[in-house]
């Protein structure tokens, strides 16, 4: 469904040109302004140079050829030689600028992007794909620091040239001015039209071929699945359908452009024609100058350039509108969470932390008339109540959905109570800052996420200073050393894109000894459901217990090892704590977590068995 929407939003292309949209754009660029107006004065330069030199033409017709001599050809030539240098530099200036404005441009605005994903809550996340996400900051930015750049400057370019080249045909001749410009304007609409024609085109192509490098990927990678289904014929259908689309609207885009450019060219002389008729009977009757004449022509000709120029430009703004949409959206949306401004005044924020922030954590947590429910969802917790003191540690166990995510996910605040609170140490943890509880917090997942890099960065990850002693301290604290020792590269091996090179045991250590390495007060772990072998899981566990010695813990647990040692273990169902108690008390209490304790045993026992004739 996600995806049908984003196609929908993909395919969006406003039909007219929106300045509001644009307007907001440069809102957020406003460092920008002065870069633009200086491209902008050095492109009214080139385009005055452009306007002046069919002057320079008539002056020279008329003064030297007609009157067959060279007197002051001399300077003529010095004049003319300073303007042509004057115009080098000043192109060479333009696309310096522009150049330059582009990258910076996309920078800012990815800068601007990638600052606001910084802040969204989770919530924000549940609703929008890492594909869309990675389009807007990639695709849209470009498109849209590329248009902004080249586009308007070139914008600027055409608009001085067609208002210099006409401003100096009307002051020499209005009516054969009028007669030349006739087909200029047709030209104009017919411009747009071809453009928009092609940019869709193009834009279609693109969209395409994105379906199929994902029809190719899918396609390797999903090759057993594929084989084993039998799915081949199928499959090829589907590609040979895309690839087909594709052929469709490539071959569109190359009709578009083979028409566009011909009937630029007949409109063209058919302006020049004019001007050639009307102007060369002024000569012979009316007394115009052969100077003035070529300048005409010249004017005429050259005129279709900017017009053409200008249509493109109006047709890729409005088809980067969508883009700049797109990226205001992004940057605008608040985070659902955020620091109130009295806290950010004390504290400060994500970004520029003060002092007062790094305060640590002391680990009493309490739930307080909690009532939480996600976006357009039922209420997962009503009047939830709980104490932890400081060090404890609590499982979680119930069914799949009674919401012991949501508890710890309110725990770390990425979501907030609806109603009622959740203290800390005593304190409302909205009146402190988002930072001190995030930095506070050591959370492993069901599948803990590695970034790409070394094993020693993942450890460090949470605490960039740490000494290689540290890291190895964490490593053998958990158990990973010896694993770690075995690879060909130690602590320097690349762990690959997510952690790929690793098994999922291999991971989890590691995600342990960077919680280690952190030293958070509160530790929450989302334990893995998966089945590892024994060997492995007794060595998580020990690690697991290592990582909970001293702090404050929540543990959605699956493990029985991790339930019996636990402080205090409650039963969630439905929302609510049907059991709570430390091992030994649930088990004499005979219900829910009797059962599923006795169930596991069973289990375990029949795994172990398993494991020792296989
Ligand atoms: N991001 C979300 N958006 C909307 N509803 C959600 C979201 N996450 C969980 N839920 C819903 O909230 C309820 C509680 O889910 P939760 O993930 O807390 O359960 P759980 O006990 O942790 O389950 P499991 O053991 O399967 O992880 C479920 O009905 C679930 O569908």
């Amino acid at each position: 469904m996600a995806r049908i929407e984003e196609n929908l939003e993909e395919n969006k292309v406003t039909q007219k040109l929106n300045i509001g949209i644009w307007r907001k754009l440069f809102k957020y660029l406003t460092e920008f302004k002065n870069a633009l107006l200086i491209a902008g004065i050095i492109m009214i330069g080139v385009a005055g140079i452009d306007v002046v030199m069919p002057l320079m033409t008539k002056y020279a017709i008329d003064n030297f050829i007609i009157k067959s001599t060279t007197k002051g050809l001399g300077l003529f030539a010095l004049v003319y030689f300073l303007i042509i240098i004057f115009q080098v530099i000043n192109v060479r200036l333009f696309i310096r600028q522009a150049g330059k404005i582009e990258t910076h441009l996309a920078y800012h605005i990815r800068k601007l992007g990638f600052k606001r994903l910084q802040q969204l809550s989770f919530s924000y996340y549940d609703n929008s794909s890492v594909g869309w996400l990675m389009a807007r900051m990639t695709s849209d930015v470009a498109r849209l620091s590329e248009i902004i750049s080249w586009g308007l400057i070139d914008m600027v370019w055409a608009l001085v040239m067609m208002i210099g080249f006409i401003g100096i045909m009307l002051y020499h001749d209005v009516k054969l001015t009028l007669i030349s410009m006739s087909v200029v304007l047709p030209l104009f609409f017919i411009g747009v039209f071809f453009q928009k024609k092609i940019l869709k085109s193009y834009r279609s192509v693109r969209k395409l071929n994105s379906q199929i490098t994902a029809d190719f990927s899918e396609g390797v990678s999903g090759a057993k699945t594929t084989k084993t289904l039998v799915r081949e014929e199928e499959n090829l259908k589907e590609f040979k359908h895309d690839a087909g689309s594709m052929r469709n609207s490539a071959v569109r885009a190359a009709m578009f452009s083979s028409l566009f450019l011909p009937i630029v060219i007949s409109m063209g002389s058919i302006g020049t024609g004019l001007a050639l008729w009307v102007g060369g009977n002024s000569v012979i009757t009316l007394g115009l100058s052969y100077g003035t004449f070529v300048m005409f022509i010249t004017y005429t000709i050259q005129f279709f350039e900017p017009v053409s120029q200008l249509a493109a430009t109006i047709a890729e703004l409005q088809n980067a509108q969508a883009s700049a949409e797109r990226i205001i959206s992004l940057i605008k949306t608040e985070p659902d969470i955020w620091d109130k401004e009295d806290v950010i005044a004390k504290y400060g924020d994500l970004f520029h932390a003060k002092e007062e922030n790094w305060e640590k954590i002391k680990g009493e947590i309490q739930f307080k008339d909690v009532c939480f429910a996600y976006k357009n969802g039922e209420k997962v917790l009503n009047n939830f109540n709980l104490k932890i003191k400081k060090g404890q540690t609590i499982a979680l166990v119930g069914e799949t959905g009674s919401g012991k995510s949501t508890i710890v996910n309110l725990i770390c605040r990425f979501y907030e109570p609806n109603s009622g609170g959740i203290l800390i140490d005593g304190k409302d943890y909205r009146e402190r800052s988002l930072l001190w509880l995030q930095s506070n917090i050591g959370y492993v997942l069901q599948s803990p996420h590695l970034f790409s890099g070394t094993i020693k960065d993942n450890i460090k990850y949470g605490k960039l200073d740490a000494t290689e002693v540290e890291v190895e301290r964490a490593a053998k604290l958990v158990n990973a050393h010896n694993f770690i020792m075995k690879l060909e590269k130690g602590y320097d091996t690349e762990v690959g894109e997510g952690g790929g090179n690793l098994s999922t045991g291999e991971k989890q250590l590691i995600s342990f000894a960077r919680a280690i390495v952190a030293d958070p007060a509160l530790f929450v772990l989302d334990e893995a459901t998966s089945s590892i072998d024994t060997e492995t899981e007794r060595m998580i566990q020990s690690a697991i217990e290592k990582v909970l010695e001293g702090r404050t813990s929540f543990v959605v647990a699956h493990r029985l090892s991790t339930i019996v040692s636990a402080d205090k273990i409650l039963v969630i169902r439905k929302g609510k704590i049907t059991e709570a108690g430390n091992h030994r008390e649930l088990i004499m209490r005979k219900g829910y977590y009797y059962n599923l304790y006795t169930n596991q045993l069973l289990e375990d026992k029949e795994k172990e068995s398993k494991e020792v004739f296989a």
